[in-house]
């Protein structure tokens, strides 16, 4: 009776694992095309295919048994794949140093061990992998609340216990059958349980990058104009209501459309990250820098006044002046023009209107000069204060 159980587990188990291995290479296939495949996407699909490998060995070894323990070697090298490609994803690499030589050690240890000491070699490994799949799994979604990398932290540790619990009931309680029943049936949701995890895992990764592109400039990797809405939205709440001063500085290179048709699009291009990574450099770790425009750039200044505002103008004015740009063995005079704007009560709208209209000035002034404007609010007495 206990054998009729585990067979039928066997067969039902491979009929899951089968569709479940399928329905997961065809979402495989579809992520591998995208720009930037999933870390440790090759190493999970290795996992996928061994697993339903050592299924298939597991159903065919019920109909024509072979001497060799087929189906534990591959289910060991199947939860070694998973170790790997967890810590693939986790971002240590270097695990395959330890595991990959674990694995082969207990691959071959089938020429020196007798059966039993090889069946509990087999167990205790298998239970390694799976406990370090569960480690690794649960450390990154720990660290990136990734709820998919939990599952297959759950996944580990349930077949880790589940591997413990068999090494029991063979060694102590001589229960064959109860303990492989428990296996295959442990495996089956645990294997189910890594397929959801994977795709969970790797789906809130791409909304994580896709939200991030969408504030993000690409050529210069600042924020853009939208990132840079939602990164001072608080911020600049906050300062409105404590009547602090928040200070901005519009940065617009001079010429630049000229600059692109003489140099060429590219340089155009290098001549704008030049610029991001030398507005960083000159500002202090509370400002924000964005790409605001084609090529004008945004600079806001929390808790800060207009004289803050003003000289940060003139340290990049003058650092564009003092370090001319060269590419390609091309020097570039790069120079441009900066307005400086400061206010009480502002918002971004606010900031950009004033740091506008004094970057306006800077240009009717000549160009690759600052020229602030301070925005002062109106303040309406009621008409009894007038009187
Ligand atoms: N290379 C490059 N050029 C860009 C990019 N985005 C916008 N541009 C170009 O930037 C130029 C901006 O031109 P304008 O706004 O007239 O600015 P300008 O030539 O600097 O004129 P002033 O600001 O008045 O001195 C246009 O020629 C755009 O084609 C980009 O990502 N890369």
């Amino acid at each position: 009776m206990q054998d009729i159980f585990a067979d039928n587990l066997v067969y039902a188990h491979y009929g899951l694992i089968l569709a479940l291995s399928c329905g997961q290479l065809l979402v495989l296939y579809a992520l591998s095309n995208s720009n930037q495949p999933p870390a440790g996407l090759g190493l999970f699909t290795v996992y996928f295919m061994t697993t339903l490998l050592a299924w298939f060995a597991v159903s065919l070894n019920q109909v024509i048994p072979v001497g060799l323990d087929i189906p534990a070697v591959a289910a060991i090298i199947s939860a070694c794949f998973l170790a790997l490609a967890t810590s693939q994803r986790a971002g240590v690499a270097r695990a395959h140093y330890l595991l990959g030589p674990v694995c082969l050690g207990t691959i071959l240890a089938v020429f020196l061990l007798p059966p039993d000491t090889l069946f509990q070699l087999y167990l205790a490994t298998a239970a390694l992998f799976w406990a370090v799949a569960a480690a690794l799994g649960g450390w990154r979604g720990w660290r990136g609340r990734n709820i998919g990398d939990s599952l297959i932290a759950l996944a580990g540790l349930l077949m880790t216990a589940a591997m413990l619990l068999c090494w029991y009931l063979l060694a102590q309680e001589r229960q064959p059958a109860i303990a492989q029943s428990l296996v295959y049936a442990v495996h089956g949701a645990a294997h189910a349980l890594v397929i959801i995890g994977f795709l969970a895992s790797t789906l809130q990764d791409q909304q994580h990058q896709l939200s991030h592109l969408s504030t993000v400039d690409p050529l210069t990797r600042l924020l853009n104009r939208r990132g840079l809405e939602s990164a001072l939205n608080v911020t600049l709440a906050n300062a409105r209501r404590h009547g602090e001063f928040t200070a901005a500085v519009m940065v617009d290179i001079d010429h630049f459309a000229e600059l692109n048709r003489h140099f060429g699009e590219d340089t155009g291009d290098r001549i704008l990250q030049y610029m991001a990574r030398g507005l960083e450099q000159e500002c202090r770790s509370g400002d924000v820098v964005a790409r605001y425009e084609r090529d004008v750039f945004l600079i806001i200044l929390p808790n800060s006044g207009l004289e803050a505002a003003r000289n940060l103008a003139e340290r990049i004015r003058s650092r564009l002046g003092n370090e001319p740009l060269i590419i390609e063995q091309q020097l570039i005079n790069v120079t441009a023009s900066l307005g400086a704007a400061a206010s009480g009560d502002a918002g971004l709208d606010v900031l950009y209107r004033d740091t506008t209209r004094a970057l306006q000035l800077a240009k009717r002034g000549g160009r690759n000069r600052v020229a602030a404007v301070e925005h002062r609010p109106l303040h309406l007495s009621n008409a009894a204060t007038l009187r």
